[in-house]
Protein backbone atom coordinates (compact mmCIF):
# COMPACT_ATOMS: atom_id res chain seq x y z
CA UNK A 1 0.00 0.00 0.00
CA UNK A 2 1.14 3.64 -1.03
CA UNK A 3 2.50 5.59 2.36
CA UNK A 4 0.84 8.65 3.85
CA UNK A 5 2.64 12.12 4.05
CA UNK A 6 1.85 14.47 6.61
CA UNK A 7 2.65 18.20 6.13
CA UNK A 8 2.21 20.25 9.22
CA UNK A 9 2.32 23.77 9.47
CA UNK A 10 5.49 23.84 6.93
CA UNK A 11 7.10 27.80 6.23
CA UNK A 12 9.52 28.38 3.78
CA UNK A 13 11.56 31.41 3.16
CA UNK A 14 15.04 32.50 0.50
CA UNK A 15 16.49 35.39 2.95
CA UNK A 16 13.70 38.11 3.75
CA UNK A 17 11.43 36.57 0.76
CA UNK A 18 8.66 34.29 2.27
CA UNK A 19 7.73 31.45 -0.08
CA UNK A 20 4.64 30.07 1.68
CA UNK A 21 4.16 30.01 5.51
CA UNK A 22 1.51 27.42 7.40
CA UNK A 23 1.12 25.07 5.05
CA UNK A 24 -0.80 21.75 6.54
CA UNK A 25 -2.06 18.74 4.34
CA UNK A 26 -2.06 15.11 3.78
CA UNK A 27 -1.61 13.08 0.86
CA UNK A 28 -3.56 9.94 1.19
CA UNK A 29 -2.22 6.98 1.19
CA UNK A 30 -2.29 5.37 -2.35
CA UNK A 31 -3.98 8.75 -4.04
CA UNK A 32 -3.13 10.44 -6.48
CA UNK A 33 -3.23 14.36 -4.90
CA UNK A 34 -2.58 17.32 -7.22
CA UNK A 35 -0.89 20.61 -6.24
CA UNK A 36 -1.62 23.85 -8.25
CA UNK A 37 -0.96 27.75 -8.24
CA UNK A 38 0.27 30.54 -10.44
CA UNK A 39 4.00 30.16 -11.54
CA UNK A 40 6.13 31.57 -8.90
CA UNK A 41 4.44 30.05 -5.62
CA UNK A 42 6.75 27.64 -4.94
CA UNK A 43 5.04 24.53 -6.27
CA UNK A 44 8.62 22.97 -6.97
CA UNK A 45 10.24 24.38 -3.78
CA UNK A 46 7.54 22.46 -2.09
CA UNK A 47 8.70 18.86 -3.87
CA UNK A 48 11.71 19.87 -2.90
CA UNK A 49 11.06 20.36 0.45
CA UNK A 50 8.88 16.43 1.33
CA UNK A 51 12.20 14.78 0.32
CA UNK A 52 14.42 17.42 2.02
CA UNK A 53 16.43 19.09 -0.71
CA UNK A 54 15.05 22.36 1.15
CA UNK A 55 14.71 22.63 4.36
CA UNK A 56 11.87 24.79 5.73
CA UNK A 57 12.72 26.29 8.85
CA UNK A 58 9.38 25.60 10.17
CA UNK A 59 7.15 22.74 10.65
CA UNK A 60 6.91 18.88 10.27
CA UNK A 61 6.65 16.92 6.71
CA UNK A 62 5.98 13.26 7.94
CA UNK A 63 6.77 9.78 5.94
CA UNK A 64 6.53 7.04 7.68
CA UNK A 65 7.44 8.37 11.31
CA UNK A 66 10.37 9.77 9.54
CA UNK A 67 10.04 14.07 9.99
CA UNK A 68 12.12 15.04 6.59
CA UNK A 69 12.57 18.58 7.98
CA UNK A 70 14.34 17.95 10.42
CA UNK A 71 15.78 14.24 9.58
CA UNK A 72 19.73 13.55 9.71
CA UNK A 73 21.04 13.25 6.22
CA UNK A 74 21.45 9.53 6.57
CA UNK A 75 17.68 9.02 7.35
CA UNK A 76 16.85 11.30 4.79
CA UNK A 77 18.89 8.82 2.16
CA UNK A 78 16.93 5.72 3.40
CA UNK A 79 13.64 7.94 3.42
CA UNK A 80 14.47 9.26 -0.30
CA UNK A 81 13.89 5.79 -1.45
CA UNK A 82 10.69 5.73 -0.86
CA UNK A 83 10.37 8.51 -3.39
CA UNK A 84 10.51 8.32 -7.35
CA UNK A 85 10.46 12.20 -7.87
CA UNK A 86 10.02 13.45 -11.50
CA UNK A 87 11.93 17.12 -11.81
CA UNK A 88 10.46 20.46 -14.18
CA UNK A 89 13.29 19.40 -16.27
CA UNK A 90 13.74 15.68 -16.63
CA UNK A 91 16.70 16.30 -14.18
CA UNK A 92 18.93 14.23 -16.47
CA UNK A 93 22.79 13.96 -16.98
CA UNK A 94 23.49 15.14 -20.27
CA UNK A 95 26.59 12.88 -20.30
CA UNK A 96 25.24 9.53 -20.20
CA UNK A 97 22.62 7.71 -22.92
CA UNK A 98 19.15 7.62 -21.66
CA UNK A 99 19.61 3.77 -21.22
CA UNK A 100 22.40 4.37 -18.41
CA UNK A 101 19.95 7.59 -16.87
CA UNK A 102 17.34 5.42 -16.14
CA UNK A 103 19.45 2.33 -15.06
CA UNK A 104 21.46 4.94 -12.85
CA UNK A 105 19.13 4.37 -9.63
CA UNK A 106 19.38 0.68 -9.78
CA UNK A 107 23.13 0.80 -10.33
CA UNK A 108 23.55 3.37 -7.49
CA UNK A 109 20.88 1.67 -5.15
CA UNK A 110 20.43 -1.81 -5.83
CA UNK A 111 22.66 -4.72 -6.44
CA UNK A 112 21.05 -6.05 -9.18
CA UNK A 113 22.80 -7.45 -12.20
CA UNK A 114 23.06 -5.91 -15.41
CA UNK A 115 20.33 -8.39 -16.66
CA UNK A 116 17.95 -7.35 -14.46
CA UNK A 117 18.54 -3.77 -14.66
CA UNK A 118 18.09 -4.33 -18.22
CA UNK A 119 14.66 -6.19 -17.99
CA UNK A 120 14.02 -3.19 -15.62
CA UNK A 121 14.66 -0.70 -17.88
CA UNK A 122 13.34 -1.92 -21.08
CA UNK A 123 10.32 -2.57 -19.27
CA UNK A 124 10.14 1.44 -18.00
CA UNK A 125 11.05 2.43 -21.12
CA UNK A 126 8.69 0.70 -23.22
CA UNK A 127 5.78 2.04 -20.23
CA UNK A 128 6.43 5.84 -21.52
CA UNK A 129 7.16 4.85 -25.08
CA UNK A 130 10.81 5.30 -25.18
CA UNK A 131 11.85 2.20 -26.96
CA UNK A 132 14.56 2.30 -29.55
CA UNK A 133 16.34 5.53 -27.57
CA UNK A 134 18.15 3.75 -25.23
CA UNK A 135 21.33 4.62 -27.28
CA UNK A 136 20.51 8.80 -27.69
CA UNK A 137 22.13 11.27 -25.36
CA UNK A 138 19.30 13.63 -23.72
CA UNK A 139 20.43 16.55 -25.68
CA UNK A 140 19.64 14.27 -28.56
CA UNK A 141 15.76 13.76 -27.84
CA UNK A 142 13.05 16.51 -28.06
CA UNK A 143 11.94 17.78 -24.23
CA UNK A 144 9.19 15.96 -24.17
CA UNK A 145 11.16 12.89 -24.38
CA UNK A 146 13.30 13.82 -21.67
CA UNK A 147 10.54 14.42 -19.55
CA UNK A 148 9.19 10.93 -20.28
CA UNK A 149 12.53 9.40 -19.98
CA UNK A 150 12.82 11.28 -16.36
CA UNK A 151 9.81 9.53 -15.13
CA UNK A 152 10.74 6.07 -16.59
CA UNK A 153 14.18 7.02 -14.54
CA UNK A 154 11.54 7.99 -11.35
CA UNK A 155 9.99 4.43 -11.46
CA UNK A 156 12.82 2.17 -11.67
CA UNK A 157 12.83 1.39 -8.09
CA UNK A 158 9.09 1.06 -7.55
CA UNK A 159 8.84 3.88 -5.34
CA UNK A 160 5.75 4.16 -2.47
CA UNK A 161 5.18 7.71 -3.56
CA UNK A 162 5.80 9.51 -6.59
CA UNK A 163 6.00 13.45 -7.10
CA UNK A 164 6.30 14.75 -10.39
CA UNK A 165 6.63 18.74 -11.38
CA UNK A 166 4.95 19.42 -14.15
CA UNK A 167 4.91 16.33 -15.95
CA UNK A 168 2.95 17.69 -18.89
CA UNK A 169 5.06 20.73 -19.72
CA UNK A 170 6.43 20.63 -23.33
CA UNK A 171 4.31 17.85 -24.06
CA UNK A 172 1.52 17.86 -27.13
CA UNK A 173 -2.21 17.75 -26.25
CA UNK A 174 -2.43 14.00 -26.67
CA UNK A 175 0.98 12.88 -25.23
CA UNK A 176 -0.59 14.96 -22.12
CA UNK A 177 -3.19 13.16 -22.28
CA UNK A 178 -1.46 9.90 -22.19
CA UNK A 179 0.84 10.70 -19.22
CA UNK A 180 -2.40 11.36 -16.99
CA UNK A 181 -3.93 7.87 -18.30
CA UNK A 182 -0.36 6.74 -17.61
CA UNK A 183 0.01 8.15 -14.16
CA UNK A 184 -3.72 6.36 -13.61
CA UNK A 185 -2.86 3.48 -14.82
CA UNK A 186 0.19 2.99 -12.26
CA UNK A 187 -1.96 4.27 -9.56
CA UNK A 188 -4.10 1.48 -9.89
CA UNK A 189 -1.03 -1.29 -10.32
CA UNK A 190 1.14 0.01 -7.43
CA UNK A 191 -1.25 2.11 -5.00
CA UNK A 192 1.52 4.44 -4.85
CA UNK A 193 0.57 8.06 -3.46
CA UNK A 194 1.17 10.69 -5.88
CA UNK A 195 1.64 13.83 -6.13
CA UNK A 196 1.80 15.87 -9.65
CA UNK A 197 2.54 19.60 -9.38
CA UNK A 198 0.69 21.15 -12.84
CA UNK A 199 -0.70 24.04 -14.55
CA UNK A 200 -2.43 21.72 -16.94
CA UNK A 201 -6.69 22.34 -16.60
CA UNK A 202 -7.71 19.37 -18.38
CA UNK A 203 -5.29 17.18 -16.12
CA UNK A 204 -6.47 18.86 -12.79
CA UNK A 205 -9.93 18.29 -13.56
CA UNK A 206 -9.70 14.63 -14.61
CA UNK A 207 -7.01 12.93 -13.03
CA UNK A 208 -6.13 13.68 -9.21
CA UNK A 209 -8.22 12.25 -6.31
CA UNK A 210 -7.29 14.94 -4.33
CA UNK A 211 -6.35 19.01 -5.27
CA UNK A 212 -4.56 22.22 -3.91
CA UNK A 213 -3.60 25.40 -4.35
CA UNK A 214 -1.07 27.33 -3.66
CA UNK A 215 -1.83 31.37 -4.10
CA UNK A 216 -0.44 34.45 -2.17
CA UNK A 217 2.10 32.38 -0.01
CA UNK A 218 -0.66 30.47 1.36
CA UNK A 219 -2.01 26.86 0.68
CA UNK A 220 -6.09 28.35 -0.30
CA UNK A 221 -7.66 24.89 -0.10
CA UNK A 222 -6.39 21.13 0.00
CA UNK A 223 -9.13 18.62 -0.23
CA UNK A 224 -11.31 15.94 -2.20
CA UNK A 225 -11.52 16.66 -5.98
CA UNK A 226 -15.13 16.73 -5.21
CA UNK A 227 -14.88 19.24 -2.73
CA UNK A 228 -12.43 21.87 -5.08
CA UNK A 229 -14.36 21.51 -8.74
CA UNK A 230 -17.35 22.02 -7.12
CA UNK A 231 -15.66 25.12 -4.96
CA UNK A 232 -17.19 28.91 -5.23
CA UNK A 233 -13.49 30.34 -4.43
CA UNK A 234 -12.63 32.45 -6.79
CA UNK A 235 -9.06 31.79 -7.19
CA UNK A 236 -9.85 27.85 -7.52
CA UNK A 237 -12.46 28.70 -10.18
CA UNK A 238 -10.55 30.98 -12.20
CA UNK A 239 -7.85 29.11 -12.54
CA UNK A 240 -9.04 26.25 -12.74
CA UNK A 241 -10.93 27.91 -16.23
CA UNK A 242 -7.87 29.56 -17.27
CA UNK A 243 -9.75 33.05 -16.56
CA UNK A 244 -8.16 36.15 -17.09
CA UNK A 245 -10.56 37.87 -14.40
CA UNK A 246 -10.18 36.61 -11.08
CA UNK A 247 -8.09 37.28 -8.36
CA UNK A 248 -4.62 35.94 -10.15
CA UNK A 249 -3.01 38.46 -12.69
CA UNK A 250 0.35 38.73 -14.66
CA UNK A 251 2.23 39.87 -11.29
CA UNK A 252 0.35 37.11 -9.22
CA UNK A 253 -1.94 39.60 -7.58
CA UNK A 254 -4.03 42.29 -8.71
CA UNK A 255 -4.88 45.25 -6.84
CA UNK A 256 -8.48 46.33 -5.72
CA UNK A 257 -9.31 48.78 -8.37
CA UNK A 258 -8.74 46.32 -11.43
CA UNK A 259 -10.86 43.59 -9.64
CA UNK A 260 -13.51 46.33 -9.02
CA UNK A 261 -13.29 47.33 -12.77
CA UNK A 262 -13.82 43.29 -13.79
CA UNK A 263 -16.55 42.64 -11.84
CA UNK A 264 -19.07 43.04 -14.90
CA UNK A 265 -17.42 41.07 -17.10
CA UNK A 266 -18.89 38.03 -18.24
CA UNK A 267 -16.41 35.23 -17.44
CA UNK A 268 -16.91 33.66 -20.67
CA UNK A 269 -19.19 30.89 -22.24
CA UNK A 270 -16.72 28.10 -22.33
CA UNK A 271 -16.18 27.78 -18.25
CA UNK A 272 -16.46 24.13 -17.06
CA UNK A 273 -17.93 23.74 -13.85
CA UNK A 274 -19.12 21.02 -11.31
CA UNK A 275 -17.71 17.42 -11.28
CA UNK A 276 -16.19 16.56 -14.47
CA UNK A 277 -15.72 12.67 -14.95
CA UNK A 278 -12.08 10.90 -13.44
CA UNK A 279 -9.94 9.07 -15.64
CA UNK A 280 -10.29 5.17 -15.11
CA UNK A 281 -7.83 2.88 -15.04
CA UNK A 282 -7.06 1.03 -18.53
CA UNK A 283 -10.20 -2.09 -19.02
CA UNK A 284 -8.32 -5.10 -17.20
CA UNK A 285 -6.16 -3.25 -14.61
CA UNK A 286 -7.17 -4.17 -10.84
CA UNK A 287 -9.38 -1.35 -9.41
CA UNK A 288 -7.97 1.28 -7.73
CA UNK A 289 -7.58 0.70 -3.50
CA UNK A 290 -6.76 4.48 -3.21
CA UNK A 291 -10.41 4.95 -5.49
CA UNK A 292 -12.12 2.90 -2.86
CA UNK A 293 -10.41 4.58 0.18
CA UNK A 294 -11.13 8.28 -0.87
CA UNK A 295 -15.00 7.35 -1.78
CA UNK A 296 -15.29 5.94 2.20
CA UNK A 297 -13.41 8.79 3.16
CA UNK A 298 -15.67 11.45 1.58
CA UNK A 299 -18.76 9.38 2.79
CA UNK A 300 -17.71 9.15 6.35
CA UNK A 301 -17.34 12.99 6.12
CA UNK A 302 -20.27 13.81 4.02
CA UNK A 303 -22.23 15.56 6.48
CA UNK A 304 -19.33 18.17 6.71
CA UNK A 305 -19.57 18.51 2.87
CA UNK A 306 -21.17 22.33 0.99
CA UNK A 307 -24.80 21.40 -0.05
CA UNK A 308 -23.70 22.13 -3.48
CA UNK A 309 -20.95 19.39 -3.72
CA UNK A 310 -23.30 16.38 -1.82
CA UNK A 311 -25.63 17.11 -4.97
CA UNK A 312 -22.67 17.81 -7.35
CA UNK A 313 -21.37 14.12 -6.19
CA UNK A 314 -24.99 12.84 -6.10
CA UNK A 315 -25.88 13.51 -9.53
CA UNK A 316 -22.25 12.14 -10.76
CA UNK A 317 -23.16 9.01 -9.31
CA UNK A 318 -26.55 8.34 -10.45
CA UNK A 319 -25.04 9.20 -13.85
CA UNK A 320 -22.65 6.89 -13.70
CA UNK A 321 -24.97 4.24 -12.43
CA UNK A 322 -27.41 4.82 -15.71
CA UNK A 323 -24.34 4.50 -17.58
CA UNK A 324 -23.76 1.19 -16.22
CA UNK A 325 -27.47 0.01 -17.03
CA UNK A 326 -27.02 1.10 -20.10
CA UNK A 327 -23.79 -0.73 -20.80
CA UNK A 328 -24.97 -3.79 -19.16
CA UNK A 329 -28.21 -4.18 -21.37
CA UNK A 330 -26.61 -3.17 -25.01
N1 LIG B 1 17.29 27.73 -4.05
C1 LIG B 1 16.62 28.88 -4.10
N2 LIG B 1 17.15 30.02 -3.58
C2 LIG B 1 16.46 31.19 -3.59
N3 LIG B 1 15.23 31.33 -4.11
C3 LIG B 1 14.66 30.24 -4.65
C4 LIG B 1 15.31 28.97 -4.68
N4 LIG B 1 14.49 28.07 -5.26
C5 LIG B 1 13.37 28.75 -5.59
N5 LIG B 1 13.47 30.05 -5.23
C6 LIG B 1 12.42 31.07 -5.39
O1 LIG B 1 11.21 30.56 -4.86
C7 LIG B 1 10.09 31.02 -5.62
C8 LIG B 1 9.20 29.86 -5.99
O2 LIG B 1 9.86 29.09 -6.98
P1 LIG B 1 9.26 27.71 -7.55
O3 LIG B 1 10.17 27.26 -8.64
O4 LIG B 1 9.01 26.78 -6.43
O5 LIG B 1 7.84 28.20 -8.13
P2 LIG B 1 6.78 27.35 -8.94
O6 LIG B 1 5.46 27.61 -8.29
O7 LIG B 1 7.21 25.94 -9.06
O8 LIG B 1 6.81 28.09 -10.35
P3 LIG B 1 6.50 27.56 -11.85
O9 LIG B 1 5.05 27.19 -11.87
O10 LIG B 1 6.79 28.77 -12.69
O11 LIG B 1 7.43 26.42 -12.11
C9 LIG B 1 10.68 31.80 -6.80
O12 LIG B 1 10.61 33.17 -6.48
C10 LIG B 1 12.11 31.34 -6.87
O13 LIG B 1 12.93 32.36 -7.37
Amino acid sequence: MGVEVRVEALSKSFGRQNIWHNVSLTLPAGEISALLGPSGTGKSVFLKSLIGLIRPEGGRCLVDGVDTVSADEKTLLRTRRQFGVLFQDGALFGSLPVYDNVAFPLREHTRKTEAEIRSIVMEKLAMVGLVGTERKLPGEISGGMRKRAGLARALVLDPEIILCDEPDSGLDPVRTALLGQLLMDLNAQTDATILVVTHNISLARTLPDNLGMLFRRELVMFGPREVLLTSDEPVIGQFLNGRRTGPIGMAEEKDQALLDAERHLDPGEDEVRGLVPQLEPTPGLPERRGLARHRHRLGEGWHTLPEHTRAAVTAAHEAEQAQRRTAAAS
